[in-house]
């Protein structure tokens, strides 16, 4: 009897559940470490349930409905207005892997990327150099914004991105430090050195240090090694991401700056129809959704598969939800446009 009520209000929050054996198998949980580390879930296993959890996420969901559950109020909302989309991609459009070279995005999504930006303006806003992002992608109808928002090839018909011979030309307010970055990835390097599976990622504006593959107990070893290092640089700042310190120039410039600087670029800052749409999953994601937070209007979409302190109004559990919603927002619009053809 408790099984099935168990049972009834998962699906009611939007649980995928099965079973087998007279055991509940709900995804994605599978006893995440923290917060840092929310990924799990994302390689589609199914896993026993820990009743608190499913209890947690469930009142969780009701501050942060699913996006999916939402959709026809989201696109009620947004008839008649004009949606602009933002996406973030590591755990966003790709699952979190262990390796970041190998973080990439499946055919399916990148198909309803393609159709989304049919439709809609889109942008993707990543932690990743422009360049990375952009390789993973492999997409022309969308524009990319890479080291947080530090580096950001704004529209082509956007007249602030093009030089003197009209050749585009990216928007990065954090150029000047791009010596500083050589020389403090340099000590980075030597820094991180000793501890067995640390590795840096060069993007260009920001130096990630990873420690997914360093041993548990080295964690706080490695966090005190590079926070102490970035205090004596105070050109630069530490932020904290799934696993790993982004080490940036401190200037005054993240992911929701990025939002509004595409958002104006795109020709849309003084439009009052204007809904922004975000999704991501991340810490350094929460600046975009503050600004639509800020607007009062707008979609701030968290990608998450446990309870975490967010200021999105809308949740996705993991990529496959982000490819169902994006799916159907294509979808959506598609018959919108016909029905008035
Ligand atoms: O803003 P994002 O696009 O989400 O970038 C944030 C960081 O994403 C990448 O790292 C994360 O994904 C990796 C691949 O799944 C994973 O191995 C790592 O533990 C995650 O933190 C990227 O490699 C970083 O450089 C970005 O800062």
């Amino acid at each position: 009897m408790i099984k099935r009520n168990l049972a009834k209000l998962m699906h009611t929050m939007g649980f995928q559940i099965s079973h087998s054996n007279n055991q509940m198998k709900v995804k994605p949980f599978n006893g995440p470490e923290n917060e840092d580390d929310d990924d799990n879930g994302t390689n589609g296993n199914l896993t026993f349930v820990n009743p608190p959890d499913v209890a947690a996420y469930a009142s969780w969901l009701v501050k942060h409905p699913s996006a999916l559950n939402m959709f026809d109020s989201i696109t009620k909302e947004a008839k008649g207005k004009r949606v602009v989309v933002f996406l973030d991609y590591d755990g966003t459009l790709s699952p979190i892997v262990e390796d970041p070279d190998k973080a990439f995005m499946s055919a399916e999504m990148r198909m309803a990327v393609r159709e989304v930006a049919k439709y809609f303006p889109t942008s993707i806003i990543s932690g990743r150099s422009r360049e990375k992002v952009k390789e993973f992608v492999q997409l022309n109808n969308v524009y990319y914004g890479g080291s947080h928002g530090l580096d950001i090839l704004a529209p082509p018909r956007a007249v602030k991105s093009f030089d003197k011979k009209g050749n585009e030309v990216a928007f990065q307010p954090a150029k000047s430090y791009l010596p500083a970055i050589q020389e403090i990835s340099i000590e980075l390097e030597d820094t991180i050195r000793e501890i067995q599976g640390a590795r840096l990622e060069d993007n260009k504006f920001c130096i990630s240090v990873h420690y997914r593959q360093v041993p548990p107990q080295d964690h706080e070893i490695l966090k005190e090694k590079v926070k102490s290092l970035v205090e004596n640089r105070p050109e630069f700042r530490v932020t904290e991401g799934k696993m790993v310190l982004e080490v940036r120039p401190s200037i005054p410039w993240n992911k929701g700056d990025a939002l509004n600087y595409l958002l104006d670029t795109l020709g849309f800052s003084n439009a009052e129809d204007v809904l922004p749409l975000y999704i991501g999953d991340d810490r350094t994601d929460e600046d975009a959704f503050k600004v639509i937070a800020g607007r009062r209007e707008g979609f701030p979409i968290i990608v998450s598969s446990i309870p975490k302190d967010t200021v999105a109004w809308y949740s996705l559990r993991d990529p496959s939800e982000v490819l169902a919603f994006l799916l159907r927002l294509a979808k959506w619009k598609k018959s919108e446009t016909s029905f008035f053809k």
